[in-house]
């Protein structure tokens, strides 16, 4: 199963670009730009990266990325950053990722949103060119910031809408900022024809993915756990064909459930909820998506069978130009027909 997971073809919806910096590259950056980092060598750095065994909960795994972030303010370490996430993924045989950032957390020493959007676009653009990858943009609004702020998110995610910006997300603390505190950004994002995904049921409860659905014109949601406490719910996303992008590893650490062991992602696949597979957070979370089907198949019993559904849905549900997909499912088919499966 091993050698087949490698060779797999795949593909990843929900991947933060500032979770997955490289860090070496962060070391570097760091240099260049002369800021301090808090630790003497790379291995004490990457330790600093990635949510500790100890965490508790999501707000406490969001604070491993104020690092990468301080790190994250200039065109070139944007730039950088994002065309080499694509490769990495490439190099999984990924063929296909949605990049998810927040552009106003990019704005720290006078980059522009519009700027940050620009550069992770140009670095996108640049393992496009390397690879055999087709990488697009999602634009984040935070939750602990203002309507106005996210409204200026959506605004600019319109503007490149098509060039290489796909959707909207709403992240960061849900325990704390419920989802309808931004009811009228996404409101304007459906209006602007953006489509538009929603991290909910994560460190909130089922009713979180209502609100996303039926206020915040969520087409997909983000993680989703805890869909299993609503039957309502479950039966909303059924009926309207809204996914989860499940990210297992990153949902253990930030106690979104008790144990991998109680993970519901079998039991989705099974009711026909759809389920798509993604890291979330490379660094942070150390994983990438080979290790998280790895973990599917260890402790899930996903088979060949099952990479595929999941792949298709993925597909499915991707906010990639339409036009697109039919070339993107004979890529994964023609793969497969490879690996006999
Ligand atoms: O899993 C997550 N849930 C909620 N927010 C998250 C998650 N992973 C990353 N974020 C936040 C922290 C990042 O700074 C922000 C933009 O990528 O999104
Ligand atoms: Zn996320």
């Amino acid at each position: 199963m091993n050698e087949l997971i490698n060779r797999l073809p795949k593909i990843e919806l929900h991947c933060h670009l500032d979770g997955c910096v490289r860090p070496q590259t962060l070391a570097d950056i760091a240099r260049r730009e002369g800021i301090e980092l808090p630790a003497g060598s790379l291995e004490e750095l990457t330790t600093l990266m990635k949510v500790p065994p100890s965490c508790s909960s999501l707000v406490e795994a969001l604070k491993c990325f104020e690092l990468p972030l301080k790190c994250m303010q200039t065109p070139y370490a944007l730039e950088r950053i994002a065309m080499e996430l694509a490769e990495d993924a490439a190099r999984e045989n990924v063929k296909y990722i949605e990049v998810r950032f927040a552009p106003h957390l990019h704005t720290e020493q006078g980059m522009t949103v519009e700027d940050a959007i620009v550069s992770v676009g140009a670095g996108l653009a640049a393992a496009e060119k390397k690879t055999d990858i087709i990488a697009r943009m999602i634009v984040t609004c935070m939750r602990n910031h203002s309507v106005e702020v996210n409204i200026e998110a959506v605004r600019a995610a319109a503007k490149f809408l098509g060039k290489g910006v796909v959707g909207v997300d709403l992240a960061g603390d849900e325990e704390n900022f419920p989802p309808e505190l931004h009811e009228k950004v996404f409101q304007l994002a459906d209006e602007l024809g953006i489509p538009v995904t929603i991290h909910a049921g994560e460190a909130g409860g089922a009713n979180n993915i209502r609100t996303a659905v039926e206020r915040l014109h969520a087409r997909r949601i983000g993680h989703g756990v805890r869909l299993y406490e609503d039957a309502g719910a479950q039966q909303l996303l059924h009926d309207r064909n809204i996914p989860l992008e499940m990210c297992v590893t990153s949902n253990v650490q930030s106690k979104a459930v008790d144990s991998l062991e109680k993970h519901p992602i079998r039991s989705y696949l099974e009711r026909g909820i759809g389920v798509t597979v993604n890291s979330d957070n490379r660094t942070v979370s150390d994983t990438d998506l080979t290790k998280e089907y790895q973990l599917l198949a260890d402790h899930f019993q996903f088979k060949a069978a099952d990479f595929k559904k999941v792949a298709v849905q993925a597909i499915e549900a991707a906010f990639v130009e339409p036009e697109l997909k039919p070339e993107l499912l004979r890529k994964f088919q023609e793969e497969w027909d490879k690996l006999g499966i």
